[in-house]
């Protein structure tokens, strides 16, 4: 579950009944006398998820008992997901945030719990089918979200990113729940596997759970129009419901020359799904954000935006000296440091960041091509740029605490690809930057 989602600990569902009244007639006891509701019945996890919206969003849905009723902890994690990348790989402060979620669904759930959750979020919220799209324009109304949230109806054969119906607006993001599977006989597989899952209830609609050629086929349409319109969006998101999609879509994107892509993945109970991110631009995601561990894709994760170095000094600003020293004097390298306010001492196993320089290079001057090249004609190597600047990282010392063995604080410099068009700038900038402070601390 995301580190900020609130739903760590199950609710007092005593408390939630007193917020929300309707919900007391579902609640049942534990052996040990608590109060709980039947996960396994389909109106008490509805009457959950209306009392949830209600108490801590100040939301009210209506959802039809043939379309699906979201479980509020599992859609938070897409979101606060999407916040971390916005919030890691944008010019900050943004005034207004503007996102697409296809496939809304009666209840609208991710643009309403998102609204709620930061002021600054807008959303185009698409539908396909009718009685989901009749409900969801209620929704979005009784919430008196009308201004930030708007419904179009997605047409049954015509384009799944219904960007170009504003052709004004750079979105910051798509988002999307896609049907997962590909035939009514596959959504009956899966419902009895999940009979002997603790709290499963699978209440969609055919329509809401079936495309042709399941959850991959439909992000692969997602990745072949966003091949069209490139740019119009900053990152293209889906989550997709079976590691086997989240391989095919990978691929499919490494075919079409993506690069800039990653993937997440979202644990609530006993459901794991995955999140697929991509995009045209030239800034990077954080590791933590766009790479998992499961070893079965490890081959199909992106590479490493984050390099890090273990430094054999335990002084900190011995370390920060040696590392300013290295890239303050590249010709065309900005640097803008900070220190962490307070000495940081790290528990086991933490990693505690001491000094965060940021880095941006006008120029490469730093490979040994390059300062040949100064030396005899006195201008830097020509690189692809963005604008003005052909590179941007971050250096950041950390601490990292002693292990289970009892081994000291270690120090180490990790270098993040913030931006750039050309990986290899980003990585022979950090060898430059390690090897002279190492060379400088011996
Ligand atoms: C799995 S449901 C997700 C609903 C909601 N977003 C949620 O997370 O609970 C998928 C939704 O996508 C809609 N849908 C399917 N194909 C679509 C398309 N091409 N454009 C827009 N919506 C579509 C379905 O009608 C359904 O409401």
């Amino acid at each position: 579950m995301h580190p900020r989602n609130p739903y760590h600990n199950p609710p007092d569902f005593n408390v939630l009944a007193e917020a929300y009244p309707p919900l007391k007639a579902c609640l049942i006891r534990t052996h040990g006398g608590n109060a709980t509701i039947d996960f396994k019945d389909e109106a008490s996890q509805r009457r959950l998820t209306e009392a949830l919206l209600k108490r801590d969003f100040d939301l009210i849905i209506d959802i039809p008992d043939d379309r699906l009723c979201p479980p509020v902890p599992n859609r938070l994690n897409y979101i606060l997901w999407l916040q971390d990348v916005l919030g890691e790989t944008g010019e900050e402060p943004r005034p207004d945030v503007r996102g697409m979620d296809i496939g809304t669904g009666a209840s609208v759930i991710y643009p309403l719990l998102a609204c709620r959750f930061d002021p600054r979020w807008h959303f185009v919220a698409t539908e396909i089918d009718d009685r989901s799209y009749a409900h969801a324009l209620r929704n979005i109304t009784q919430n008196g979200l009308q201004d930030r949230i708007q419904l179009v109806r997605a047409p049954q054969d015509g384009s799944v990113l219904q960007l170009s119906l504003f052709p004004d607006f750079i979105f910051d993001f798509t988002m999307c729940n896609p049907p997962f599977y590909t035939s009514k006989a596959e959504v009956d597989a899966s419902a009895e596997a999940k009979l002997y899952e603790p709290n499963a209830v699978c209440t969609g609609g055919d329509v809401e759970m079936i495309t042709p050629g399941g959850d991959s086929a439909f992000v692969k349409r997602m990745v072949d129009e966003s091949l069209e319109i490139r740019g119009r969006c900053r990152w293209y998101t889906s989550m997709l419901g079976k590691l086997s999609s989240v391989a095919e879509v990978i691929q499919y994107l490494r075919q079409h020359e993506i690069d800039n892509y990653g993937v997440t993945e979202f644990v609530q109970g006993h459901t794991r799904r995955w999140a697929v991110i991509w995009s045209f631009g030239y800034i990077h995601l954080p590791d933590p954000l766009g790479r998992i561990g499961n070893p079965t894709i490890q081959h199909l994760m992106p590479p490493r935006n984050i390099l890090r170095q273990p430094f054999s000094t335990s002084d900190p600003s011995k370390l920060s000296t040696a590392l300013q020293a290295a890239v303050e004097n590249l010709d065309g390298v900005i640097t803008m440091h900070r220190t962490a306010p307070q000495p940081a001492v790290p528990s086991a196993g933490e990693c505690l960041t001491l000094t965060d320089t940021a880095v941006a290079a006008t120029k490469n001057s730093w490979s040994r091509a390059a300062r040949r090249k100064t030396k005899s004609t006195s201008s830097a190597m020509d690189v692809q740029d963005v604008g003005n600047v052909v590179m941007r990282c971050r250096l950041q010392i950390r601490r990292m605490g002693h292990d289970e063995s009892g081994k000291e604080d270690r120090l180490l410099v990790d270098a993040t690809w913030v931006e750039g068009r050309e990986r290899a700038l980003f990585e022979s900038f950090v060898s430059h930057a390690m090897r002279k402070a190492t060379s400088s601390l011996a």
